[in-house]
């Protein structure tokens, strides 16, 4: 038994008290885990996207004060009444999208999208109802689920799973998210096939990681387009075999136009790793037609919509979105541990900078900058 166990523990979080504001390091306190809840201290986290998009005010189930993180790593501390699968000790990984075998969703055997706590953690508390953050006598809502960027955290005991405990917290965090996404889009939900071609728009953290998923599955080329160039030589070693900058063929027409012309008719492939709803737009375009398949992987805010000529979908262009990577989480997770282990898996190539919790404004600038990859805060 720990000696926090039971107790309210006071620590350090970065919270952030409104949209398009810094994130603040405060001291909050962090209530015991409730039935079928567990605390843990959290290890490292990673910076992703998401968690700008959240800040910047356009996610429309975003909630303010929050404590913001889903990429994280950690050790259990304690566990709550009828917690089962968890104990003191364990080296685990958190998850935004839970997996808890018993809902619809989790039974079709058709999507990795759990959906017995969705509803609560989009309204930013635990299943229960309520917080267990808090600040300065405020209530801080919870995010994804998971809230990491904070020394401890609760989460639901389906929001978790238990990894081998050789594996550095401090880099699996990752397979928390990032990773798993642009790795699993290629793997599972495009079902890339051997000498095909591929294109993936956005070179951070998920579209370097498709790249990876895309050579995994025998791809014969694999595209990398982004409108920031000194991202084409670290994605050489993910996989990527071909580059073009949006900027420097503007003056030759419509990109996907170019690229159809390109490639022969189209890729057989494309993902879009931004979150900007004209990219999506020309991504499914720039497919071949009959078979091309388009995955949609970057969230955009709230109010935008995709747009095509459906004349482009009865031609044979599919259009998917994936989330997570379609990896069913508890279960899935702890093999990509296992494969990261094997050397099957990169995972610190994807790691351009450790921060401390007090630099993690920093995280979210070296991110807009486009300087990093992922920046990882160390506890
Ligand atoms: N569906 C899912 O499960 C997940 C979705 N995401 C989303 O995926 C997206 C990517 O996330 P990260 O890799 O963390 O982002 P990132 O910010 O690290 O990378 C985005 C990349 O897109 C490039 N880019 C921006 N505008 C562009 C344009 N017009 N044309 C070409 N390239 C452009 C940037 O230069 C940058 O290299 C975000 O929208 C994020 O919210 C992230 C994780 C999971
Ligand atoms: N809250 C947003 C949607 C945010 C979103 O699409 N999240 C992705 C994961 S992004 C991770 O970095 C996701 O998997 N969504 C599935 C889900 O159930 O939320 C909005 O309301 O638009
Ligand atoms: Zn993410
Ligand atoms: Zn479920």
């Amino acid at each position: 038994m720990s000696a926090t166990e039971g107790k309210v523990i006071t620590c350090k979080a970065a919270v952030a008290w409104e949209a398009k504001k810094p994130l603040v390091i405060e001291t909050i306190e962090v209530a015991a885990p409730k039935a079928h809840e567990v605390r843990i201290k959290i290890t490292a986290t990673g910076v992703c996207h998401t968690d700008s998009f959240t800040l910047s005010g356009a996610d429309p189930e975003g909630l303010f004060p929050a404590v913001l993180g889903h990429e994280g790593a950690g050790i259990v501390e304690s566990v709550g009444e009828g917690v089962t699968n968890f104990k003191a000790g364990d080296h685990v990984i958190a998850l935004y999208i839970p997996q808890c075998n018993e809902c619809k969703f989790c039974k079709s055997g058709k999507t990795n999208l759990c959906q017995k706590i969705r509803v609560t953690q989009g309204q930013g508390v635990m299943p229960e109802g309520t917080s267990r953050l808090s600040c300065k006598g405020q209530k801080l809502f919870h995010f994804m689920g998971t809230s990491t960027f904070a020394e401890y955290t609760v989460v639901a005991d389906i929001s978790l799973t238990k990894i081998n405990e050789k594996a550095p917290l401090e880099k699996v965090c990752l397979l928390g998210c990032g990773i798993s996404t642009g790795y699993g889009a290629a793997l599972n939900t495009a079902k890339v096939e051997p000498g095909s071609t591929c294109a993936v728009w956005g070179l951070g953290a998920v579209g370097l990681a498709v790249g990876l998923g895309c050579k995994k599955a025998g791809a014969a080329k694999i595209y990398g387009i982004d409108i920031n160039p000194a991202k084409f030589e670290l994605a050489k070693k993910f996989g990527f075999t071909d580059f073009v900058n949006p900027k420097e063929v503007a003056d030759k027409g419509a990109l996907q136009n170019y690229l159809i012309d390109l490639t022969d008719g189209g890729f057989d492939y494309t993902f879009e790793c931004i979150g900007n709803v004209n990219i999506m737009r020309v991504a499914l375009e720039a497919t071949h037609k009959g078979w091309g398949t388009s995955v949609v992987i970057g969230v955009a805010g709230g109010g935008q919509e995709i747009s095509t000529r459906p004349f482009q979908l009865v031609v044979g262009r599919v259009w998917k979105g994936s989330a997570f990577g379609g990896w069913r989480s508890v279960s899935d997770v702890p093999k990509l541990v296992e494969s990261y282990l094997q050397n099957d898996l990169l995972v610190d190539e994807f790691i351009t900078h450790e921060l401390k919790l007090e630099q993690i404004n920093e995280a979210f600038d070296l991110m807009h900058e486009g300087k990093s990859i992922r920046s990882i805060i160390k506890f």
